[in-house]
């Protein structure tokens, strides 16, 4: 049973790491290039650099010093009975262990600010960065994964930059100034001491080829979890109404497992590393002492470098362990490092700013010509012409999946088309700035997205420079007022992202509020399809009609009662407009907008 549990984990973790292997032979191409990255984020800091490289010089110059000073005190003093000048060496190794302890704090306090600064600027860089992003980019990708990035790999840099630079650099040095010493006294006993590093790379080879797969392993589970928790939290309401508690809490209880053994795993098996070292370290203090003994009672050694050998080989053990321990921290580091600054390599949808058109004034004039385009190789819209003149509302009616979506998607330019022309005011708009274009436009979307503020702060976003009185202005025509009135903290009531304590019908209200605020010269309107009291309904209705009065008005209309009043309605189906012309004539046509139109209305006079 227990050899089961014991060999079960790597079982499942043999599976799992040769994702990782794969992956980690693809890193090891440009980790040189990742690390000259964050190296040139900390040169921006080179003052503070430099002090931190001085005090690591400095420590461990006293670290060597410390048992120099005991080793000679114990040849030249204690041998020769001289009690004032041992106690003046006593009081000079005090000194200088107070310095190597001061050296210690600063180089820490000041490494710990360089990189807490290197990762707030990477993690600003790298949010920008994101909001810049073209929707395809987010298409592709998961959000918990993306989050893994923006706090887990962040987050690991900055320990890495915090513990593992100073001890790389400081073990280096260590190792270099000790094995100096050691030949300047004893070039026999220092080859004695040394042949103990083949064993210990064997060692350290040994272990952390296991133990770099399995913290691999566990970050990767670790970032499972992490995603699996941010999906259940806000699936929250599905889980729920799906009666799905159960399957979800199995579900985790398997990724909770896996990432408990790997942990488990990696944990028990770098434990080892510890013991092993002491194993080592006695060893050769054993073998100091038995060496060092013989040359002594030959006279070719003292008792003082007797000592500074074995203090030294302690010191000498350690940086090597630091070493084989920081560098799977360093590898790991790295590794988030890279899955950051691929993301900061991603092109950004305002890369394309130079030489195009600002697009400053518009007067609403939207046409698509023979468009076709499609998300990836199927064609999602087919050869699709129609045109807006200013101030017309020209409306999209079809099944789910017909491609209505899609087409505002373009319009917006968050896809471009694989051919034909879409043009505002007769200019392509792939020679326009995309912030230019979308500056022109308000959303009143299906998904009326509210953020994190107050009520005020999101009808704000519409025009972030309003005044009090035209957030305000702009409730009332929405018919948002007399609701908002009715909180008691009324326009400063504050909301959460889900809109919680806010219905439906009200959200829908806000963000007609927002798109009244910001005053577009062309509306896009995605109709919400969820049901909505009748009061309310008549509420969005006359407020949509104050919205789209004027200007150029896309909308994608679910309930056909909207757009009776539309210049133009397309029916579109697979991608393609099957029908065009107003409410009267598609229903004198008696095609599909009619059929539709009909089962609407039985559908209202059987509720
Ligand atoms: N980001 C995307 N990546 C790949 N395919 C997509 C993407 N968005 C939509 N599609 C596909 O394109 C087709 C058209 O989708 P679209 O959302 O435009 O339809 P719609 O008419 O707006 O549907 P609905 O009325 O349900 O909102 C569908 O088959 C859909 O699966």
């Amino acid at each position: 049973m227990l050899a089961k549990r014991i060999t079960e984990p790597f079982k499942h973790d043999r599976l799992d790491l040769s994702s990782i292997e794969t992956k980690s032979k693809k890193r090891a191409d440009n980790w040189q290039g990742t690390l000259s990255r964050i190296w040139s984020y900390l040169m921006e800091r080179k003052g503070r650099l430099s002090l931190v490289i001085l005090m690591i010089v400095l420590s461990s110059a006293f670290a060597l010093l410390g048992p120099f000073v005991v080793g000679m005190s114990i040849d030249t003093f204690i041998v020769n009975g001289d009690v004032d000048m041992l106690l003046v060496a006593l009081v000079g190794l005090g000194i200088i262990y107070v310095l190597h302890s001061v050296s210690v704090f600063l180089q820490h306090f000041w490494m710990v600010s360089i990189s807490q600064k290197t990762v707030y600027t990477i993690r600003t860089q790298l949010f920008d960065h994101l909001h810049k992003l073209p929707i395809p980019f987010f298409d592709k990708r998961q959000h918990g994964d993306l989050m893994s990035r923006l706090t887990n790999d962040i987050e690991n840099i900055s320990n890495t930059l915090n513990s593992s630079v100073i001890q790389i650099f400081q073990s280096v040095l260590t190792l270099v100034g000790v094995i100096v010493v050691m030949l300047y006294l004893s070039p026999l006993l220092t080859l004695v001491t040394l042949t103990i590093i083949p064993l210990m790379v064997i060692g350290m080879k040994w272990i952390t080829k296991r133990t770099g797969k399995l913290f691999k392993a566990q970050q990767e589970h670790l970032g499972d979890v992490n995603g699996y928790l941010q999906e259940t939290m806000s699936g929250q309401r599905i889980i729920k109404a799906f009666s799905q508690e159960d399957r979800v809490i199995r579900t985790f209880e398997e990724k909770n497992q896996r990432l408990r053994l790997t942990g488990f795993w990696a944990q028990t098996i770098s434990g080892f590393i510890p013991k092993l070292m002491n194993m080592l370290n006695n060893a050769s203090f054993a073998v100091i002492a038995g060496v060092g003994g013989v040359l002594a009672l030959n006279g070719q050694v003292t008792i003082g470098v007797i000592v500074i050998f074995a203090e030294y080989a302690r010191q000498f053990t350690r940086p090597l362990n630091d070493l084989a321990n920081q560098f799977n921290v360093l590898l790991s580091a790295i590794a988030g490092a890279e899955r950051v600054f691929a993301i900061m390599d991603e092109e950004d949808e305002f890369s394309d700013k130079h030489g195009l058109d600002r697009l400053d004034h518009v007067k609403g004039e939207v046409a698509f010509t023979n468009v076709t385009f499609g998300y990836e190789d199927e064609t999602t819209i087919a050869d699709v012409s129609f045109r807006a003149k200013p101030g017309q509302t020209l409306a999209f009616v079809g099944p789910t999946g017909a491609g209505k979506t899609t087409i505002i998607s373009l319009l917006s330019r968050f896809y471009d088309p694989t051919s034909g022309v879409i043009t505002v005011d007769g200019k392509d708009i792939t020679s326009v700035r995309k912030e230019g274009l979308r500056r022109h436009m308000a959303f009143v979307l299906q998904d009326s997205f509210l953020f994190e503020g107050t009520i005020r702060e999101n009808i704000r976003y519409g025009k972030l420079s309003a005044t009090d009185e035209e957030v305000e202005e702009a409730a009332k025509l929405a018919n948002a007022h007399s609701f908002i009135s009715h909180f008691a903290k009324g326009y400063d009531t504050l909301i959460d992202s889900d809109g919680g304590g806010i219905s439906q019908g009200q959200k829908q209200l806000l963000s007609i509020a927002r798109a009244l605020l910001a005053d577009p010269d062309i509306l896009i309107l995605d109709e919400a399809t969820s049901s909505i009291d009748t009061i309310t309904e008549v509420k969005i209705q006359q407020a949509l009609r104050r919205l789209m009065k004027d200007r150029t008005s896309i909308v994608i209309a679910h309930r056909l009662n909207t757009i009776r009043e539309a210049d133009q309605i397309l029916v579109l189906d697979k991608g393609s407009i099957i029908e065009r012309g107003n409410h009267d004539e598609l229903l004198e046509a008696d095609g599909f907008y009619a059929d539709l139109y009909e089962s609407q209305k039985k559908k209202l006079l059987a509720t």
